[in-house]
């Protein structure tokens, strides 16, 4: 049947076929889910079922003082250079500090407290006051324990999944920006022994129940831990994240009680994706190529 024959009226001269309602339709050629968003709903899941809650991560821009400055970060760190982190120009008027804490958070640097020696160096407010596309999502968590310690004392589990930037050199496994996955339980008396323990719990419903830890070093965190998990497949032991119990000099400019301790961790969210979908080009998870 055609628009000429239909028009003219000549289909009323010509025989058609049955028609076959029971015919299948032409196979749709629908979408997928993209690989990286598989595993982050995957890894939401797990956060959720553990009891955590999500923490806010819709601001890529961050000042220099949460993403740093307050997580008890010396303003002379390597990582605050403009080699590791990508300053921005536009100076944020939007954003005001708490006068008091930052003074708390001066004098820890400056002099210390709270059992710390600190760093003997002049803490400059300009310093913090730099704008900058946060490094880690860490820089939301330091908000989100401030407003705890804000209110009458409660114990929570927070995660964040979100993008982070860094200044880096880019290759196969590395781009200027990846996503990090942070869990953290703040709660008083907690132990390293807490941590390893909420970190079985949370790698084994990866599939990882086989982990080491080594001792390891992180400006806002200590003890500090790398965690491995044994890959039956590759037969070797994997660096699946980092870990540790954040630094007094972080928590109690805060406010939060002194015997409240914050247990913490972080993956990427490329490195599990590659893995699982045999992906050897961080590239092919941002290309056109068509994942299967
Ligand atoms: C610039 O690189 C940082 C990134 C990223 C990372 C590292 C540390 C943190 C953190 C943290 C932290 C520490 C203390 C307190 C709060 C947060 C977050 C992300 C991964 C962390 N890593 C990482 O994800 N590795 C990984 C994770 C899961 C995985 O699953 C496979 C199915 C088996 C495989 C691998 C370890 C390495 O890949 C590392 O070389 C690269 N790291």
């Amino acid at each position: 049947l055609t628009r000429d024959n239909f028009q003219s009226g000549e289909w009323k001269e010509l025989e058609f076929k049955e028609y076959n309602y029971s015919a299948k339709g032409q196979p749709l050629e629908g979408g997928n889910l993209h690989p990286l968003l598989k595993v982050r709903a995957q890894l939401k899941q797990i956060f959720l079922c553990m009891g955590f809650e999500e923490m806010p991560t819709n601001n890529f821009v961050e000042s220099s003082f949460w993403n740093f400055d307050a997580l008890f970060q010396p303003q002379q760190h390597p990582a605050r250079d403009s080699h590791d982190t990508f300053f921005l120009e536009a100076r944020s008027t939007t954003k005001i500090l708490p006068e008091d804490y930052v003074l708390r958070v001066t004098q820890v640097h400056e002099s210390g407290g709270y059992g710390s020696r600190g760093y003997a160096y002049d803490w400059k407010r300009e310093e913090a006051n730099k704008n900058l596309l946060r490094t880690h999502t860490t820089s939301v968590s330091s908000r989100m324990l401030y407003q705890l310690a804000q209110k009458p004392f409660a114990p929570k589990k927070y995660f964040s999944i979100d993008r982070v930037f860094r200044n880096e050199a880019v290759d196969r496994t590395h781009l200027a920006e990846f996503h990090q996955i942070e869990g953290l339980v703040c709660d008083r008396g907690l132990t390293l022994c807490d941590l390893i323990g909420v970190l079985h719990d949370f790698f084994s419903r990866l599939g990882m129940t086989k982990l080491k830890f080594k001792p390891a070093y992180n400006p806002y965190t200590e003890p500090s831990m790398e965690i491995f998990s044994y890959h039956e497949g590759f037969k070797k032991w994997v660096e699946v994240g980092n870990s540790g119990m954040f630094r007094p000099e972080m928590l109690q400019p805060m406010g939060l009680p002194e015997d409240v301790q914050v247990i913490a961790w972080g993956l990427s969210l490329e490195r599990p994706t590659m893995i699982l979908y045999g992906i050897d080009s961080i590239r092919d998870l941002f290309g056109h190529k068509i994942l299967g």
